[in-house]
């Protein structure tokens, strides 16, 4: 039931850079126009299918590989997709552009003294007194993207600004959609956030029972 494939927009950047924000608002005009359209956020992620990956490399890595995983599933059947992750290495994007059909790199770029500023989760600061170790900007490398298909800046312009320029880069360049296919694959995924429930619910009562 294949159809022909979406877009992924990946959104990528420093903690507190804008990712979720930009991506929530580009959510929500999206489905509220009636368009199939699913936002898999970094965080919530890691407390679901990434349950256990820690912020070492090879836990990113395999944090990015999952997302993609589930990303280009979902794309594949026409839905358009936002990731927003902070995707920090070069070769993980440089994967992601060749294992997702439709990828589009979208760089919210915003300083590291205006993200430490924000400092919307206290996480910044923590990082400085190193209570968090590996912290992407503070301890650990975010290499800047230099193939980016599109960059937001979040310092100079406003949210509705970087919205309305991305709202028009998916009206002029985002592919159309199979409306049946995607019936199938909400069903598909609903039937997966049961099974993702079921496996925690299980996951309790074995900690009950021992
Ligand atoms: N050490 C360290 N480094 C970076 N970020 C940290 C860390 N520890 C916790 N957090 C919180 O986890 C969110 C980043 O998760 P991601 O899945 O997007 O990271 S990654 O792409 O796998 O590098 C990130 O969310 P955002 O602030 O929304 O980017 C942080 O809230
Ligand atoms: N132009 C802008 N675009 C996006 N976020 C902005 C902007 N200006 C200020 N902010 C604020 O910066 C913070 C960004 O946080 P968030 O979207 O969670 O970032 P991230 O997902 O990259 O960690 C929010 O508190 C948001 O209100």
């Amino acid at each position: 039931m294949e159809s022909s494939s979406g877009n992924v927009l990946w959104f990528t950047g420093l903690s507190g850079s804008g990712k979720t924000t930009t991506a929530q608002h580009i959510y929500k005009q999206l489905a509220d126009a009636g368009r199939p359209v699913e936002l898999l956020d970094g965080d919530e992620i890691r407390s679901a299918i990434c349950k256990g990956l820690g912020f070492s490399r090879e836990d990113r890595l395999e944090n990015i590989r999952r997302i993609a995983y589930v990303a280009n599933l979902l794309s594949k059947h026409g839905i358009l997709v936002l990731v927003s992750a902070i995707t920090p290495y070069r070769e993980m994007r440089k994967y992601l552009r060749s294992y997702i059909t439709g990828y589009v790199e979208i760089y919210v770029h915003c300083s590291l003294e205006v993200c430490e500023a924000r400092d919307v989760k206290g996480l910044y600061a923590k990082a400085r007194r190193q209570e968090i170790t590996m912290f992407t900007g503070i301890s650990d490398a975010y290499e800047e993207p230099d193939q980016a298909d599109i960059v937001i800046d979040t310092e100079q312009n406003s949210v509705h600004a970087n919205v309305n320029r991305i709202m028009q880069w998916i009206n002029q360049n985002a592919q159309e959609v199979d409306v049946e296919s995607v019936q199938s694959c909400v069903a598909a995924s609903q039937e997966m956030e049961r099974v993702v429930e079921i496996n925690s619910k299980i996951g309790q009562l074995e900690g009950d029972i021992r």
